[in-house]
């Protein structure tokens, strides 16, 4: 029975979730201090901006709000973005597509170590490895250089490939905006974040997660910060997604047309604790699933990661030691450590 479970777990839990069982499977059941539970919820938001200050003279108050936001929340939603309605409800659509292909379709791209095969589908962070599972399948790929990796991408649903370059080069576009704004914000040159990503490396997570039969006892994605720089993500109307606050879980409530940005381990690091990655999760419910697609905007892996020597003087230390990106990712996905200890691990420690 066990490992029947097993089985049909590794090849995706919307497959369990439609045979209909009625109790979750032991291997998702959370220890009690990692469940959702109302006590541990703050109705706090997160902070919502509106991009087309991007542009005008109400810019520095814009900047401001983004200051703020990567100081005291690590999150924001953005509206008024640039990228089109059209281009992200096709990809919504397309990657709803693609979780609906027969399991044979889907298992073409399985890997079930997250280091290999750029090109993923899998179950949970490491199916293989993890103690307990997450209520959760996803697809991952790169999205550079583009005309490489296409290759590479799901060509099931048929309008996957073009709706998904079309959508990754348009969400680009805005990260780049964002990271010369944020380069603004630290008072240094424009181009400089961008500059210190190397070729930046842009990848794409869609996550699936199916109605669950017991929610609360399982987690749809474990709390973790990101290890990218700076992360950008659509939702579709279905809450889930909670961003740790003062020791409680704030809702990221679904805003139409918009998207949720965060700061990720790297930008907390090159901003010396300026801004902060903070931790976040899924949560999951019984009546409906949810689609959230993930852009991690990250370093070229050869990169060496450390506080801007412009941020760091005699009063302001630098408080972390250098790294290069590739080693950073591999210690992370070797094994996915709880919550922020990966970047506290390179914290250098006063003595
Ligand atoms: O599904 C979500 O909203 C969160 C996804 C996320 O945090 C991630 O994939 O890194
Ligand atoms: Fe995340």
């Amino acid at each position: 029975m066990e490992k029947e479970e097993g089985g049909i777990a590794i090849q995706g839990v919307k497959l369990l979730a439609e045979a209909g069982i009625s109790q979750l499977p032991p291997k998702f059941i959370r220890p009690p201090h990692e469940r959702n539970s109302i006590a541990q919820c703050s109705p706090h938001h997160i902070p919502l901006l509106d991009l087309t200050h991007l542009h005008g003279h109400n810019r520095h108050l814009l900047l401001e709000q983004l200051h703020t936001a990567c100081k005291q929340w690590g999150f924001f939603r953005v509206i008024n973005h640039g990228v089109s309605a059209r281009i992200c409800d096709r990809m919504m659509e397309v990657v709803n597509q693609f979780f609906d292909l027969p399991i044979e379709e889907k298992m073409v791209y399985y890997e079930g170590n997250i280091l290999k095969k750029g090109t993923r589908y899998g179950v949970s962070f490491n199916a293989e490895t993890d103690e307990v599972l997450e209520w959760r399948d996803s697809l991952r790929h790169f999205c550079c250089p583009l005309p490489e990796v296409v290759e590479t991408w799901p060509d099931k649903p048929a309008a996957y490939r073009e709706i998904a370059v079309e959508y990754a080069t348009s969400v680009r576009h805005l990260a780049e905006q964002l990271l010369a704004a944020l380069s603004e914000c630290l008072e240094l040159k424009a181009d400089r974040l961008l500059r210190s990503l190397g070729t930046f490396i842009q990848t794409l997570l869609m996550n699936y997660y199916p109605p669950c039969p017991n929610p609360e006892l399982a987690l749809g994605l474990t709390a973790h910060s990101d290890i990218s720089a700076l992360t950008v993500l659509l939702q579709d109307e279905t809450t889930g997604l909670q961003v740790s606050q003062d020791g409680l879980w704030v809702d990221v409530e679904p805003v139409p047309n918009s998207f949720i940005v965060n700061v990720g381990d790297v930008l907390q690091v090159l901003s010396n604790d300026t801004y902060q990655s903070v931790q976040h999760r899924a949560i999951t419910n019984s009546e409906k699933a949810r689609v959230s697609i993930v852009m991690y905007c990250a370093p070229s892996l050869d990169t060496q990661i450390f506080p801007f020597k412009e941020l760091v003087d005699n009063d302001h230390p630098p408080l972390f030691r250098g790294f290069t990106y590739a080693d950073y990712r591999t210690s992370f996905y070797s094994k996915r450590r709880e919550g922020k200890q990966p970047l506290e691990s390179m914290r250098i420690v006063a003595v």
